[in-house]
């Protein structure tokens, strides 16, 4: 079985993979100090509740903070007697080269969205990642990354009102009720969710020209199916794309060896 590892810059995500069949996914957040004996702890006593069968013998990571690589590197060859592989490693190989400016690394999570983008739905794509920032990925006809937009996220444009502003709370993340927002919170609200839903629109229409042909936009990331209910720019919204993509990645470098 694989254990496949999504490590955000807020949270990572676990996968039991056996096959293409998911057994379990945990979260936990991404802390760099966290130990591989504190992950082992954590993990088996999530595998004896659940009352899994489990044989982990293979591990893939991907890592938007190349701190936790060490530790998650420690846990697979502690606990799992394996060397990861580690997606954006020369050892780790692609489906498809990205294609952008030499000498810059893209973020292995982008990587992996279009790798698992493009085997579901084919090339000419936008996928849009509601994660600790908004990430626009975007795939040629081919499958290959050919760049994108960075975008600050949606709890962290809520987060940064609170730290600038006094006068102004920490809020939730919501639908508001009405545009007009007739109390601090409900503006802030609105500001954020009508704010994102003109941000994703704007940058697609924006791509979609300068491309100059029909592009399908993806949506994945905890918010996504938020934001989905006033767009109806999305063709559809995969909370497992990020895990797809890692699976595929995982079966592409033993298929390739
Ligand atoms: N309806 C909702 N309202 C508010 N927050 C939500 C909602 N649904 C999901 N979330 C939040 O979305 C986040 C999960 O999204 P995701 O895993 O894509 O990104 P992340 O963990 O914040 O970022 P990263 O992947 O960069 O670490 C969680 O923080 C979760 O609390
Ligand atoms: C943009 C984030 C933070 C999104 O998770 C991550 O993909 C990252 O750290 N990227 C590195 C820079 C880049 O992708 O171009
Ligand atoms: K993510």
């Amino acid at each position: 079985m694989l254990l496949a590892i999504d490590c955000g810059n807020t949270n990572t995500v676990f996968a039991v993979q056996n096959g293409s069949e998911t057994l379990a996914t945990w979260r936990i957040a991404t802390d760099h100090k966290r130990t591989a004996d504190e992950y082992y702890v954590w993990l088996s006593s999530l595998i004896l509740l659940n009352r899994l069968e489990v044989q982990i013998s293979e591990v893939i990571i991907s890592s938007t903070v190349p701190r936790v690589v060490f530790n998650l590197r420690v846990l697979a060859d502690r606990y799992f007697d394996c060397r990861p592989l580690v997606v954006g490693k020369p050892e780790c190989r692609l489906p498809h080269e990205p294609r952008v400016d030499k000498g810059t690394t893209v973020g292995p999570d982008r990587l992996v969205n279009t790798a698992g983008a493009f085997d579901r739905h084919g090339g000419d794509l936008i996928v849009v990642d509601f994660g600790t920032a908004t990430t626009f990925d975007v795939v040629d006809h081919d499958g290959a990354y050919i760049g994108g937009v960075i975008a600050p996220g949606v709890n962290l444009s809520l987060e940064a009102l609170h730290m600038a502003a006094a006068a102004l709370p920490h809020v939730d993340v919501t639908k508001p009720a009405k545009a007009i927002g007739t109390n601090t919170v409900a503006c802030m609200q609105s500001g954020v969710y009508w704010g994102y839903i003109g941000l994703v629109e704007g940058i697609v229409r924006a791509i979609r020209n300068e491309r100059g042909r029909a592009m399908k936009v993806i949506a994945t990331g905890g918010l996504a199916s938020l934001f989905a209910q006033d767009t109806a720019i999305f063709e559809s919204v995969e909370d497992d794309l990020t895990m797809h993509g890692l699976v595929l990645i995982h079966q592409y470098n033993k298929d390739n060896q």
